[in-house]
């Protein structure tokens, strides 16, 4: 059992205002990372004007009246008014389709600079209620199509897309339905395909998918800016890679439908057209025609070409979590980016944040030689969780230098987790993690003296500001959070078991530990930051 020394009221105070101030930095840490990764900042950086000519990285575009923007996503009234704001006059028409809500939402929080100008020449129209394809999105999509068919090559498209793009710009080909292809998307999804998956199934059902919206504009030149909000940013998959070469085929449609055992319940048109598909790919020897077109790959730049289109991605968790590591170095943290791309489970997420604290405080305590059978636990478990044997030795020697320095320590990490919705609550995966990792916490601490001399401070919370259908970002953790839960009567674990995170944060002290920046007009996932300082308490007891 953990030592419990005697601790003086002046003690208890001192550390409840160092907790403080730990959650005051994490909320500073998380917001300097959102504004890194706004819309307007984003694009303004891309897009250079000089005169009549725009320059976006090496290439030159010549001006005349002749750009045409079409926008789909969640994200995308911030990126079409800060095309405006560069392009001016020289913007022709656009089409922007939007999630139902979105412009009153701006309105509604004061943010009039993500909205389009008053003498806008773009149409915004709103459509795909809950993140399904709709009438509305449809016929976005549709007028984006007859806009784009129209173009010539004296014509510029600037296609501005993010995350849920793909749902605001369903155009299937025919016979296959509107309907039809959102009884698709909810069979695959309730079956757990991942985006990646259920974007390789929409890439070959529908025409501006998959390279399509470029190929339509041709012979128009069009640059995709792309927001993304899928781990690993492979541009083929945002938004199902509107202006990206298409890499799959008809053929990994087909069987991941049969691996998935949805083949009796997938409608006749949507197989038909694959199998249709599968078989006009193998008379070219086995290849889909897209491939072809696949002409140059930049890492550098994360850039892609295709025939007549560049897609760029301007914003990713990458640049936020960079931008985070630099906020936390200013606000005096030794930074250490644990991963970009955490997915999986929510609460086993959450949970390997809090070994990560406990492995970082036993390795600062093992320097005293203390804890070796607890380190070397601790150390199996993270290797269990996915972490790499690299990544752990550089947490141990991260702790030998927080040691030595006496500089706290910033861990942070992004992604999307995923929650298996089961119970009745309300909630979103950020304060799901946030609640799992403070009962990880507290177990910790009643059973060790792993956090004895430490004070911690744990983050997850949503970059669009709103975690689930809910009016927060997410929620904060630490050792005591579990304490004051018990001490106001809520039970943490039957609120988790009840996928209630929200009430539990809600009414625990008052919504202290819950996150709230408002709608964000960005999207890159989410963000999650741990701080861990060494305090010269006693600080494994709850007061
Ligand atoms: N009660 C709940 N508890 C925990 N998580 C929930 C709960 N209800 C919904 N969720 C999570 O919220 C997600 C839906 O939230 P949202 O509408 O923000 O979609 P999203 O796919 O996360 O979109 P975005 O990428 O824009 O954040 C679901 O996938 C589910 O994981
Ligand atoms: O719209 C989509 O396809 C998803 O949000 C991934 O970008």
């Amino acid at each position: 059992m953990p030592n419990r020394g005697f601790r003086s009221n002046s003690q208890t105070i001192a550390t409840q205002i160092d907790n403080a101030v730990l959650q005051d930095h994490a909320i500073d840490i998380f917001s300097t990372a959102i504004n890194a990764v706004l819309p307007q900042s984003m694009v303004t950086k891309t897009l250079k004007l000089n005169g009549d000519q725009l320059i976006i990285g090496d290439e030159t575009y010549d001006l005349h009246g002749n750009v045409y923007i079409v926008a789909f996503g969640k994200a995308v009234l911030g990126m079409v008014r800060a095309a405006e704001d560069v392009l001016e006059d020289h913007i022709a028409e656009g089409i922007a389709s939007v999630p139902v809500g979105s412009q009153e939402d701006m309105r509604r929080v004061g943010k009039w600079d993500l909205l389009p100008r008053n003498n806008s020449r773009i149409q915004i129209i709103e459509g795909a209620a809950n993140n399904i394809p709709d009438e509305m999105a449809h016929k976005a999509a549709m007028k984006i199509y007859s806009l784009l068919d129209s173009l010539t090559e004296k014509d510029l498209v600037l296609a501005l897309f993010s995350g849920g793009g793909s749902a605001l710009l369903p155009a299937p080909y025919p016979p296959v339905t509107l309907e039809e292809m959102a009884q698709v998307t909810r069979i695959l999804s309730h079956k757990g395909a991942t985006i990646q998956q259920l974007n390789t199934v929409r890439k070959h059902l529908e025409i501006l998918k998959g390279g399509g919206l470029a190929k339509v504009a041709a012979p128009a030149k069009v640059i995709g800016l792309v927001m993304s909000d899928v781990v690993g940013n492979d541009p083929q998959f945002i938004a199902s890679g509107p202006t990206s070469p298409n890499n799959t085929t008809a053929q990994q449609c087909l069987d991941l439908i049969k691996s998935l055992g949805v083949m009796s319940v997938i409608p006749e048109s949507v197989i038909s057209m694959l199998v249709k598909r599968a078989e006009a790919s193998r008379h070219l020897k086995g290849l889909e025609t897209d491939q072809f077109a696949a002409l140059k790959y930049f890492p550098e730049r994360a850039e892609y070409q295709y025939k007549n289109a560049t897609t760029l991605i301007i914003g990713s968790n990458e640049i936020a979590l960079e931008v985070a590591q630099r906020r936390a170095r200013a606000l005096g943290y030794l930074p250490y980016i644990l991963s970009s791309s955490l997915v999986g489970n929510a609460i086993t997420t959450g949970e390997m944040f809090a070994k990560v604290a406990a492995f970082l405080c036993c390795s600062k305590a093992h320097q005293s030689h203390k804890n070796s059978q607890q380190l070397m636990q601790l150390e199996l478990d993270l290797i269990q969780s996915g972490l790499s044997k690299t990544t752990v030795n550089e947490m141990r020697m991260l702790a030998t230098e927080s040691i030595n320095t006496n500089v706290p320590v910033c861990i942070l990490g992004a992604g999307e987790t995923t929650v298996e919705v089961q119970g009745s609550g309300k909630g979103g995966r950020n304060q799901e993690m946030a609640l799992a990792c403070g009962l990880k916490l507290h177990e910790f601490n009643q059973t060790t003296d792993s956090f004895e001399h430490n004070i911690l401070q744990f983050l997850s919370g949503g970059t669009d500001g709103q975690d689930g259908p809910t009016d927060v970002a997410g929620a904060c953790a630490d050792p005591f959070l579990i304490n004051w839960a018990e001490k106001e009567g809520i039970d943490a674990q039957e609120h988790l078991d009840n996928n209630d995170s929200y009430h539990f944060y809600h009414y625990l002290r008052n919504g202290r530990y819950h996150i709230r920046t408002g709608l964000t007009g960005t999207n890159v996932m989410d963000i999650h930051c741990m701080l861990i300082q060494h305090h010269e308490f006693h600080t494994s007891e709850f007061s």
